[in-house]
């Protein structure tokens, strides 16, 4: 079933992104196959911003790392631009849930470190690696070790390290998920004005459906293992927007309502199982 909250459609942009058809299972450690993601079809439209959110376990970390090529489907194909993709995409940018700075770099080596792998010269990358800590609002931060940092300040060293290589395409992993309320906010307007700028095409997964309401464009549930695309909303709330304020929209708490009914059959279904979702952030 496909809800759709406004009819503002996105579809005026060209897909980006598909997934056609993919399915994934797993083989655990006691030997059962694990069925994941069952024949999960998926456009993402060019600039979009869109939020996968879904219960603990329902398949989409799974479905990232399909579209990032970490993973290979058992079937189904995954295509960017058009063109189907096999393997990793360097159109794409992944921020996980996992800290994954290099404890033993400075701040500018961290932000720096794909282009030193992409072979750009020492006074190119950090000219772009300060640059970007400027951005990201880390002045006076450039040669601090990650462990003199907050986790509000590591993540955002992580975000200056996706940004460095240019992605077309971001994928965010529940990235902000242990910090406390407060700087995940901060941070969410950071991603916000990100993505107001450069305009690329984000792939958010949340199991917080505030945060995905005040992000993206169009929430994409996944209901409970084996992943499938339960519902999609397209989100008619006015932009530019701010996490702390957009709250208070008046249309907010319909749209919240309406998903939640949804997502609240997949929460009691996965109660038999792990399933874990927060209604509100
Ligand atoms: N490498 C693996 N080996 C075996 N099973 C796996 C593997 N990776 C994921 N799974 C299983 O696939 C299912 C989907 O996992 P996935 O990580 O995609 O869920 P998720 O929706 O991202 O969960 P969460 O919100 O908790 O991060 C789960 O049942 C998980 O146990």
């Amino acid at each position: 079933m496909t809800s759709i909250i406004n009819l503002k459609s996105k579809s005026e942009n060209k897909i980006k992104l598909a997934l056609k058809n993919i399915t994934v299972t797993f083989s655990s450690s006691n030997g059962h196959q694990v069925l994941a993601v069952n024949d999960v079809s998926l456009d993402v439209y060019e600039q979009e911003f869109i939020a996968l959110i879904g219960t603990s376990g329902c398949g989409k970390s799974t479905l990232l790392n399909v579209m990032a090529g970490l993973i290979t489907a058992d079937s189904g194909q995954v295509l960017i631009d058009g063109v189907e993709t096999v393997g990793i995409n360097r159109k794409i940018g992944y921020m996980s849930q996992i800290d994954s700075l290099l404890p033993w770099a400075t701040v500018m080596d961290n932000v720096a470190l794909g282009l030193e792998l992409r072979g750009i010269s020492k006074k190119e990358r950090m000219a772009m690696a300060r640059e970007l800590i400027v951005r990201i609002g880390l002045t006076g931060f450039e040669y601090s070790y990650p462990h003199e940092l907050s986790g509000g300040m590591k993540k955002r060293v992580t975000i200056a390290r996706v940004l460095a290589i240019d992605p077309e395409i971001l994928f965010m992993d529940e990235p902000f998920g242990p910090l406390d309320a407060f700087t995940k906010e901060m941070l969410q307007d950071d991603i916000l004005k990100i993505w107001h700028e450069t305009k690329k095409t984000i792939v958010y997964v949340t199991h917080d459906l505030s945060e995905a309401i005040s992000l993206a464009d169009r929430v994409v549930l996944i209901s409970s293992r084996p992943g499938k695309v339960k519902a999609e909303y397209n989100i008619a709330l006015p932009r530019p927007r701010n996490v702390m304020d957009i709250k208070y929209d008046a249309n907010y708490v319909d749209i919240e309502r309406t998903i939640w009914l949804q997502l609240k059959e997949e929460v009691i279904k996965g109660k038999e199982g792990i399933g874990h979702v927060s209604k509100i952030s």
